[in-house]
């Protein structure tokens, strides 16, 4: 059999074995029970930039019935990146801690990215499990969260467990169905068959909605910006192996869409991210030498203009490298 063919069906094994559905744990109390029995804590890091519309919404649902009626949640955190609108405001007002991330471990300098934010919430909160959930869900419900917490509550095998959905793409005020996830699918998805295709069977590799065991999520570097996620499957994969990773249908999911330009920006880094790892793979840079800014083209009736924007997408270590970490999180 061709390495190809190997691969393939390792892949539809997977895929058969370890995807999920968010119904399989709507059971809330037997979740929690599940939960108890193995005395872990878990954790929900909400990252937020500009979210005032969304962030209140998202807090109430997730807290009033994951927190306050069954005790799924033992904390659920804020992590800010300097918003200059109400976002925090409504975090606190909702019995929230908030933490700006800029803020966090200066002595490492400050940063800008929802890389910063994720990397950073394993050093405040505690929980044995650490799920993080986008903060602009439109269509916000307690699956996207008890959908990710649910494989790994079941499967002590699995380190991290990605969500994945149907996506609708919103232009003016339509919704187009399946229309979503540009991103994934014109790069991350070929970058993925054409270099990880042990990866290939992962719906929505991008997906902000997931969760992991800090055991692992503390030995894997971090993508500053939005290369965090691609980064993190890869590392999983390469550091405990395809079986690892589960992946959970939660459904649909409606989110903010951003513009193309804004899109281009995030290929342009989740490249950077993917050529990171690679070079770690083939043991040689690819990326030392190569232009990390971005010329923009803009349309202003009836001219083109140009704009450069420099953007490097850079790296964090592993968390439990930092003696920071270490200190706070007991560990010799
Ligand atoms: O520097 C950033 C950029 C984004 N985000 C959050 O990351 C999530 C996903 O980002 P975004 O909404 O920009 O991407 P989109 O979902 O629109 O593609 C959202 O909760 C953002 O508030 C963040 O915490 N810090
Ligand atoms: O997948 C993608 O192409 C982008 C953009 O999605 P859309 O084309 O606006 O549906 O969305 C990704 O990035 C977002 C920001 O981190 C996340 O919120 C999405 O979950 C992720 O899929």
């Amino acid at each position: 059999m061709s390495g190809a063919k190997a691969i393939s069906l390792l892949v539809d094994r997977w895929f058969a074995e370890n995807t999920y559905h968010a119904s399989e744990f709507d059971d809330l109390q037997r979740l929690v029970e599940t939960k108890e029995k193995q005395n872990l804590t878990i954790s929900l890091a909400l990252p937020a930039l500009n979210e005032e519309e969304t962030v209140g919404t998202v807090i109430q649902t997730i807290k009033s019935k994951l927190m306050d009626e069954f005790h799924l949640l033992d904390e659920i955190v804020l992590i800010d990146s300097t918003s200059s609108d109400r976002t925090r405001e409504i975090a606190r007002q909702l019995g929230i801690p908030v933490y700006i991330h800029q803020e966090l471990l200066r002595e490492y300098g400050p940063r800008r990215g929802k890389g910063e934010a994720l990397w950073k919430s394993l050093l405040v909160t505690r929980g044995d499990i650490v799920v993080w959930i986008d903060t602009d869900i439109v269509n916000i419900h307690p699956r996207f969260v008890y959908g990710v917490l649910g494989p790994l509550l079941v499967n002590p095998r699995l380190q991290l467990v990605k969500g994945f959905y149907q996506r609708p793409l919103k232009s003016e005020d339509r919704l187009q169905s399946a229309a979503g996830g540009r991103v994934t699918e014109l790069t991350a998805r070929p970058m993925i068959n054409l270099f990880y295709p042990e990866l290939s069977g992962i719906i929505q590799p991008l997906a902000g909605e997931y969760g992991g065991r800090r055991k692992a999520l503390e030995q894997i570097s971090f993508s500053s910006g939005y290369g965090v996620e691609i980064g993190m499957i890869i590392e999983i994969f390469e550091k405990f192996g395809l079986e690892s990773i589960g992946q959970v249908d939660l459904l649909e999911r409606i989110h903010h869409n951003q513009t193309l330009e804004a899109l281009s920006k995030m290929s342009f880094v989740i490249l950077q991210a993917i050529f990171r790892r690679l070079e770690r793979r083939y043991g040689r840079s690819l990326l030392e030498d190569v232009n990390k800014s971005m010329k923009l083209i803009h349309y202003s009736e009836p001219n083109y203009f140009l704009e450069v924007e420099e953007l490097p997408e850079l790296e964090r270590p592993p968390m439990v490298e930092l003696p920071e970490y270490r200190a706070a999180h007991h560990i010799e």
